[in-house]
């Protein structure tokens, strides 16, 4: 698999089971997975599979009653996006950032958690290609299995450089380091000393959470290890343009929130970075006094009831 994704050949016709995606004239879009005999119905009549079967992709086909659709093939970014759902997706815009800032190249070994739906697997499986490897953890057995329907939906079969395990990975263990590990999971920081055990020196970590308290947790956790470099993080906002005439301007509507991405790279064992000062500004520090005043007073065993306390009452 991988050796060009056969299904983008552009002389490749339609064949039954290609997924093709319809959009019509309001850009509203819609896949369907095509057979022979089939039919997509409209509320303007059925759109009949054997009339895009045995034609190139990017042709126009009309329903009975007379609607115009084009049809493609779905590109990978469309197919993350339109595929069945477990978990929530990576969007392609921050996919774009893991890909990228991750340096995930041909033949690298990648360690992915959870694999979820399987938005990002088929990705790093196309960004190592056949002679690396993806190792991918999920938790929930349900997860795992749309994961490899997806990752087969979109490859055609099951790709031999990719491992599904249904389990924690926390528990994972493999015959030979990574290079990456990307984790997409609610509480990335509980897994640090699988990360570092299965990253090679040099590797990179990338977590890619959805909140600013998570965020904090996982950079703090990796500083307070000490093998890893001093962490990254930021986040990707992708802004649309409506082009219609001289109406040139920014969309009204955008994706403004998905996740925080955090990148580190893992230290030669014994190595101690150069100690980056932080220190706290005044208001920080002064944040910090009162947070432990309250936690003390909070800790603190309850005053007893008794002629004293009621007397200053
Ligand atoms: C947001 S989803 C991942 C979506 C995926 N990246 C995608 O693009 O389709 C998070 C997944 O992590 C899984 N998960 C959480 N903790 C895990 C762990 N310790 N080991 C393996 N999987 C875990 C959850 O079951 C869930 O399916």
């Amino acid at each position: 698999m991988n050796e060009g994704d056969t299904r983008q050949v552009a002389s490749d016709l339609l064949a039954p089971g290609d997924r093709v995606q319809l959009t019509d004239a309001k850009n509203r879009k819609a896949t369907i997975t095509l057979a022979e005999g089939g039919a997509f119905h409209t509320h303007r009549g059925r759109l009949f599979h054997d009339d895009l079967i045995g034609k190139p992709d990017g042709v126009t086909v009309t329903t009975e009653g007379g609607t115009a659709y084009l049809a493609l093939r779905p590109l990978l970014p469309d197919y993350g996006l339109s595929m069945r759902r477990g978990a929530q997706v990576i969007y392609p815009k921050d996919i774009a950032q893991i890909l990228t800032f991750g340096d995930i190249y041909p033949g690298a070994r990648v360690v992915e958690a959870g694999a979820g739906s399987g938005a990002l697997t088929n990705w790093l499986l196309r960004a190592v290609g056949p002679t690396g490897r993806v190792f991918s953890w999920e938790l929930r057995e349900d997860f795992a299995k749309i994961a490899q329907e997806n990752v087969q939906g979109y490859y055609g079969e099951l790709p031999e450089q990719w491992t599904l395990t249904v389990g924690d990975v926390a528990e994972a263990e493999l015959d030979a380091p990574v290079d990456r590990v990307v984790l997409d999971m609610l509480s990335p920081w509980e897994v640090l000393d699988t990360v570092e055990r299965l990253l090679r020196p040099g590797g990179v970590f990338i977590g890619y959470v959805a909140t600013t308290t998570q965020m904090s947790e996982l950079v703090e956790a990796l500083r307070e290890r000490k093998t890893f470099t001093e962490p990254e993080a930021w986040e990707s906002l992708i802004r649309g343009w409506h082009l219609e005439g001289l109406a040139v301007r920014p969309d009204h509507r955008m994706i403004a929130h998905t996740a925080f991405l955090i990148t580190a790279r893992k230290l030669a064992p014994g190595t101690v970075a150069p100690a980056r000062k932080l220190k706290p500004s005044k208001g920080q520090q002064a944040l910090r006094e009162r947070n432990a005043r309250i936690a003390a007073e909070a800790a603190a065993p309850p005053a007893e009831d008794g002629p004293d306390a009621a007397e200053e009452l």
